[in-house]
């Protein structure tokens, strides 16, 4: 009744808040994929891995002999015969064996874990220097925080299977099929009438772990709603509180975590009544056992109580594995489809990528045509139509237009982000991507407005820019870019941390330190997205001070807004959907009297009116 309220409150928020589900938490189980799977325990095939399967051998031998030591040996020989001083040799044995037993049983628990623990590494690794290579477009098309949940998630729900799974399963298969071996060669009669009750068990078990098995993929679903919105709520979390929404914001996760924690409920509640039924099956099992047991005790010659004791334990210890291969089985099926995902991304090939023999950059001036463009970022829409642009090595190009009007586009395929859809972008008459990409990105930089900052020093921040830079070069490059000043007013100067986005930096401090990383990097051509926010006269200039040396000797654009960069530029592209409107020098473009006229005389009429 509690959870009603919440419940339809998180209705009324589920049109704002949209998180794509991974609904399908299991998959047929899939051979290819299993060993494709199983192929990250190659690296330890001649280590940990064998290692774990001989302590889980001797650990479940011992396990298996144990019951013949105290069922035939002890009760048939020792007191069945009175022989005593067989005893001595009994109670050392079974001491021996419970030690035995217990160092294998620590070895396998340690390196099934190491094993699993290192698979889970590899695979973590694996995926995330993939990840990290993939192309704008898989960006494009997802959310961070979803990329990182089904990393987190995925790899964690094969955690177990790579711990526990793979080695117990064999571990269970082989004390199973042990236990049947040596129970049906004590007493057969005796086997099969304890057995009857195994098909029972057996479809008991496989009808509740379907079920059971839906109810913790349930819970997974609503984990990763839950994680999703978390992850959304706290990277939005300044906007949230200026727009005054954390009101609806707790409602929906509210929302979710009332239906996380029923859904939990329920899975648990569910696994719960099924211990019950293997308890069942267990004690129907021994009243067999004694009661037939009895039987052939007395009537026939073959079965002494050696046996019956023997039969006693083999029975106790036949439930366990069996139950634990169903678990290990509900485990398969979600690694299938946790290992589906896991393997999408990994099968996903960065689409922008080096052709078979890329041209160096070495000899490249900076030259950039565009010929005959077109540029569509989802196969719907064009970004760009059949743009023919030319600019020379060296110049200042400036590009113009209303938001949306493909500014940014044109920038991202000079910097190689997307690959056309049409046409060609070239260097020096060299197509892109014909150039060693690694090179192109090392010499195209782009200074965008809302720069990342990661998380360390200032100093490691700037040199982000050319990894292999000296601190004397950082900073010289600092001082060159005006960012100097402010670093050392900072209280640990070129060693201050900052943190992640940078909190602590202002928008203009932030922007210096793009200038100083790009200054660092001294690439051929440079992609500059001029700052839209307005800053204090003095910041300006410091970051005009910054623009021209940031220019100079290299080939730039600018998505400007500023009339003083435009009105310098070598060439001024207009842009309006996708199309050149005009391109000239300001002059040109204010004879002509077009697009590019009235922006500069509405801008002069807000500058006025300012
Ligand atoms: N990653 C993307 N996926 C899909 N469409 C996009 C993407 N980026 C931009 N677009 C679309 O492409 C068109 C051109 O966008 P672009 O970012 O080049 O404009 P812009 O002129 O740089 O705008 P602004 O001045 O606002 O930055 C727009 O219609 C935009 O909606």
């Amino acid at each position: 009744m509690a959870t009603k309220k919440p419940e339809s409150k998180s209705l009324e928020n589920r049109e704002r808040f949209y998180y794509t589900q991974d609904r399908i938490a299991e998959k047929p189980f899939n051979w290819p994929q299993m060993l494709r799977l199983l192929g990250y325990l190659k690296p330890y095939s001649k280590t940990l891995l064998p290692a774990a399967v001989v302590a889980l051998l001797v650990n479940t031998a011992v396990r298996l002999f144990v019951p013949i030591l105290i069922g035939k040996v002890a009760f048939d020989r020792v007191i069945g015969q009175r022989d005593t001083h067989a005893l001595y040799w009994l109670v050392a044995a079974i001491a021996a064996m419970y030690l035995i037993n217990l160092i294998s049983n620590y070895f396998r628990i340690k390196l099934t874990n190491k094993l699993g623990q290192y698979v889970i590494y590899d695979l973590r690794k694996v995926l995330f220097n993939h990840v990290q290579k993939l192309s704008h477009r898989f960006f494009d098309q997802r959310s961070a925080g979803s990329v990182l949940v089904r990393i987190i998630n995925d790899v964690n729900s094969l955690q177990d299977l790579f711990t526990n799974g793979i080695v117990n399963t064999l571990m269970d298969l082989i004390q199973l099929i042990g236990i049947l071996v040596i129970m049906f060669t004590l007493s057969w009669q005796l086997a099969l009438a304890v057995l009857v009750v195994l098909p029972i068990m057996f479809f008991l078990s496989t009808k509740f772990r379907r079920k059971i098995r839906r109810a913790w993929q349930m819970v997974r679903v609503k984990l990763s709603k839950l994680n999703s919105h978390l992850n959304e709520s706290l990277q939005g979390v300044r906007v949230t509180q200026s727009f005054n929404q954390e009101v609806n914001n707790e409602a929906f996760f509210d929302g979710v975590n009332i239906e996380t924690r029923e859904t939990q409920n329920q899975a648990q509640q569910k696994s719960a009544t099924f211990s019950p039924f293997v308890e069942g099956a267990n004690a129907v099992g021994s009243a067999i056992l004694i009661w037939f047991g009895s039987y052939l005790i007395l009537n026939s010659g073959n079965v002494t109580t050696g046996v019956f004791v023997s039969f006693a334990f083999y029975l106790g210890m036949f439930w366990d594995p069996i139950s634990r291969l169903g678990q290990t089985y509900n485990q398969l099926l979600m690694a299938m489809a946790s290992s589906e995902r896991i393997f999408e991304f990994l099968d996903e090939k960065p689409i922008v990528k080096d052709s078979e023999a890329p041209v160096s950059m070495e000899h490249i001036k900076g030259t950039i045509d565009f010929e005959d463009v077109v540029f569509s970022y989802d196969d719907k829409r064009n970004a760009l139509n059949h743009i023919n642009l030319h600019m020379n090595a060296g110049d200042t190009i400036a590009l113009v237009g209303h938001t949306g009007s493909g500014k940014s586009t044109i920038a991202n395929l000079i910097a190689r982000f997307y690959d056309v859809t049409g046409g060609s972008v070239k260097f020096d008459g060299i197509d892109v991507r014909d150039i060693n990409l690694e090179e192109l990105r090392a010499n195209v930089s782009t200074v965008i407005q809302d720069t990342f900052i990661f998380s360390g020093t200032i100093l490691e921040n700037i040199r982000f820019g050319r990894p292999g830079a000296t601190d004397e070069e950082v900073i010289a490059a600092a001082e060159a870019a005006g960012a100097d000043d402010f670093i050392k007013q900072l209280s640990n100067g070129y060693e201050t941390e900052v943190e992640e986005r940078g909190n602590i930096l202002s928008v203009g401090e932030r922007q210096l330190l793009s200038f100083a990383r790009a200054l660092l990097a001294n690439p051929k051509i440079l992609i500059l997205d001029e700052a839209t926010s307005s800053i204090d006269t003095e910041s300006e200039l410091k970051i005009q001070e910054a623009t021209d040396k940031l220019l100079e000797g290299r080939t730039s654009i600018i998505i400007a807004h500023r009339l003083s960069t435009i009105r310098e530029a070598d060439k001024i592209i207009v842009l309006e959907n996708g199309n050149i409107l005009e391109q000239g020098t300001h002059d040109e473009l204010m004879v002509l009297g077009g697009k590019y006229y009235e922006l500069v005389i509405s801008q002069f009429e807000a500058l006025n009116a300012s």
